[in-house]
């Protein structure tokens, strides 16, 4: 009986493994010979380990061509098929720090009492080559393919400008007749974007990601295609010919920088801590780079070491790739919600399935407009492709399939907070809601834009205080934030007496904000923090913004007919005039603004002011200074005009020496600071 129980269970084992490996071959196929996945990264390697885990449960050999011993693809018939001197493996994954941990244990343990001593480098999503160089001479590029032989794409490598034809030797070294050098070939996010504008203009798919973007222009039979597309590469190893070059990796890059190839920034670790720390560096650097990392590689740095412990089917033990979180993952759209805003914007807003990408769980993901919404077909019920970069806000990237069940919205014909009708501007994709500050949606929104940070900033009204006293009814406009009835708090629940005299301390404060805040905090269309700062300096005080025409707006710098216009159609409205006279009268008071005098000597000039002065703080100083028109700075660079240093200079001004920037001295501030 037990027997024939694990025969059936262990036959189920089998077809499960044949289906995973099918449906493996078929993602390989797409991802490696159409450039054109299906499914993200992420999913992918979780296919893999469950085959993996499923191989050895079932304890039978496994066959060499099974996914899990493969490396890629085989080469396309399209190409010509080029044999590597040397084999070009893949790398094994570690995805969470006990993996890692186990990797640097089994080096540990098979090599015996020595110290280890790791590199790691970035690992740049891009796609591997193989360059053949003939007494220093690119006769050969191949891509990876299935690591035995690649695709040959020597011409269009030929485009590439960071890929030498000629290896650098300055004659101290000979280089061995044939050596191949490898690295990743890769696209940078800049010009992954453009590439994927332009083939939306010429209605062309997107590519995926900087990878098969990467991969896609590279394997194409017209280099010209190649060479518009502005590929980058780093080279990080050798095949043939190399390993005698060096004794380390370490010491391979630079000899790989002096040939003239780039190489990443590297760093040394001895330990599973410094792996670590390293990872974590990386990986707050990651959003800043020019390119697309999705992990780092730790590699055992002595070559010594590294043949001690050898290769598994396809990759080899001395080195690791340490994955970072996906930025990219898949999940399923529960609901699309309608979100009015301040403006009364109705936007449409995805609500997921809560799926972990880029580091923290997302559940919501704004669509911006309509033609978005309609163009990725985010349906209800339709699978998506998610993706958070770093601290951006998540995204819909593409919608993968889009089943029977799944449901196309509703483009709603009211306000789904207050019922108003919804319309269209004229040209505009958007819709509105109509129903003006009688939307409590709006309404809130429009308050809390008010008392929000670089508005009138408001300590203590948050979002919830905010929507409860919409609620209540306690307020229906901002000019009722200085109007209300503190007795009607009281007993609210998280809003005690203390609180209370906070909140009435800090709506005290913000009468006196500037008038350039006062001004954004209004909320009017096209007026943000810079616009606001421009019409202060260039008015002065808040009557004189209110009486401005058209023709005197378009005096302000930065502000151009549509912002006018906006400006001029908002103060025209006796509703807002009122709100503002309200406001007034409760005590608000923007402190007029230095009107910024025109022909100043340094307006429109770089500064830097170092030291300490007599007569005048530095940082009142700079104030000023900006109101003349002039831009202070921080720190000196080429782009300095001009250096101000007081007593105790230092840096900054031997730098400003060293750069021949123009410096004066106490006396020339004073007379610019008076400048009339
Ligand atoms: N979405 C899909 O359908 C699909 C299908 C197949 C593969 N994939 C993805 O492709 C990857 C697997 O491909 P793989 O076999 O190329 O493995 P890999 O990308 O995980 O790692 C090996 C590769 O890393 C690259 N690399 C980058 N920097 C390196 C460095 N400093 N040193 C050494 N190598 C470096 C090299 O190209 C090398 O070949 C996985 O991320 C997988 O998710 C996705
Ligand atoms: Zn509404």
């Amino acid at each position: 009986m037990e027997s024939s129980k694990t025969t059936a269970d262990s036959e189920d084992l089998r077809q499960r493994i044949t289906l995973l490996r099918n449906e493996i071959r078929g993602h390989n196929y797409r991802y490696y010979t159409l450039d054109a996945p299906q499914i993200t990264d992420a999913e992918y390697d979780l296919l893999l380990r469950e085959l993996d885990s499923l191989e050895s449960e079932l304890g039978e050999p496994v066959p060499d061509d099974s996914p899990t011993r493969i490396v890629g693809a085989p080469p396309s018939a399209t190409f010509t098929s080029r044999v590597h001197g040397e084999p070009l493996l893949s790398l094994a994954n570690a995805f969470d720090e006990e993996e890692v941990e186990a990797f640097v244990h089994r080096a540990a343990e098979g090599l015996g009492d020595v110290e280890l001593s790791f590199i790691s480098e970035p690992k740049i999503d891009g796609l591997a080559v193989n360059l053949r160089y003939e007494q220093g001479v690119l006769v050969v590029a191949a891509t990876r393919g299935d690591g035995i032989s690649g695709e040959d794409v020597t011409d269009n490598v030929r485009t590439i400008a960071g890929i030498p034809w000629h290896l650098k030797t300055n004659g101290d070294l000979t280089l061995p007749p044939v050596l191949e050098v490898r690295g990743e070939v890769y696209m940078s996010r800049r010009s992954f974007a453009a590439l994927n504008e332009q083939r939306d203009a010429e209605g062309q798919p997107p590519f995926a990601n900087p990878r098969n973007a990467a991969a896609g222009s590279l394997r194409q039979l017209d280099a010209r295609v190649t060479a518009q597309r502005k590929l980058g590469f780093f080279a990080y190893g050798v095949g043939l010919g190399g390993r005698a070059l060096a004794s380390s990796q370490s010491e391979l890059l630079i000899l790989l920088q002096g040939f003239g190839f780039a190489a990443q920034q590297t760093e040394m670790a001895s330990s599973v801590a410094e792996l670590l720390e390293g990872y974590h560096r990386l990986l707050e650097q990651r959003p800043n780079l020019a390119y697309e990392i999705d992990g780092i590689v730790y590699k055992l740095d002595s070559y010594e070491l590294q043949e001690r412990l050898g290769a598994v089917a396809r990759s080899p033990r001395w080195a690791i790739a340490h994955k970072f979180p996906a930025e990219e993952v898949t999940t399923s759209v529960r609901d699309i919600i309608w979100q009015v805003g301040r403006t009364g914007v109705i936007t449409p807003v995805a609500d997921m399935e809560p799926v972990a990408v880029g580091g923290v769980v997302v559940s919501r993901a704004t669509l911006h407009n309509i033609d978005e919404l309609q163009r990725k077909q985010v349906y209800t019920g339709a699978t998506v492709v998610v993706r958070r970069a770093g601290d951006v806000i998540p995204e819909v990237v593409r919608t993968l399939n889009v089943d029977d069940s799944a449901r196309k919205p509703v483009i709603p014909d009211e306000c789904p907070v207050c019922g108003a009708s919804v319309f269209r501007i004229e040209g505009e994709v958007a819709i509105r809601c109509s129903g003006g500050l009688s939307c409590s949606a709006q309404l809130k929104e429009r308050l809390r834009h008010f008392v929000s940070r670089g508005a009138m900033d408001i300590e203590g009204m948050g979002d919830k205080l905010v929507a409860r006293l919409v609620d209540e009814g306690m307020l229906k406009s901002i000019a009722d934030v200085y109007e209300l009835d503190y007795a009607q708090l009281a007993g609210w629940q998280g809003v005690g007496e203390k609180k209370i005299t906070n909140l009435q301390a800090a709506l005290e404060v913000s009468k006196q904000r500037p008038l350039a805040r006062f001004l954004h905090a209004l909320g009017i269309r096209h007026v943000g923090s810079a616009t606001g700062a421009s019409l202060a300096s260039h008015f002065g005080n808040l009557d004189a913004v209110m009486a401005a025409d058209q023709e005197s707006l378009l005096a302000v710098p930065d502000i151009g007919p549509e912002v006018a216009a906006s400006i001029c159609s908002f103060f025209g409205e006796q509703h807002n005039r009122d709100v503002i006279h309200r406001l007034l009268r409760a005590g608000v008071e923007p402190p007029a603004a230095q009107v910024a005098a025109t022909g100043h000597p340094l307006a429109g000039k770089t500064v830097v002011l170092t030291g300490s002065f007599e007569a005048v703080n530095r940082r009142v100083a700079q104030e000023k200074l900006r109101l003349f028109g002039a831009k202070p700075t921080g720190s000196v660079s080429a782009k300095t005009d001009l250096v101000i240093a007081g007593e105790k200079a230092g840096s900054k001004l031997t730098k400003a020496r060293e750069l021949g920037i123009e410096i004066a001295g106490e006396a020339e501030l004073l007379a610019w600071l008076n400048w009339q």
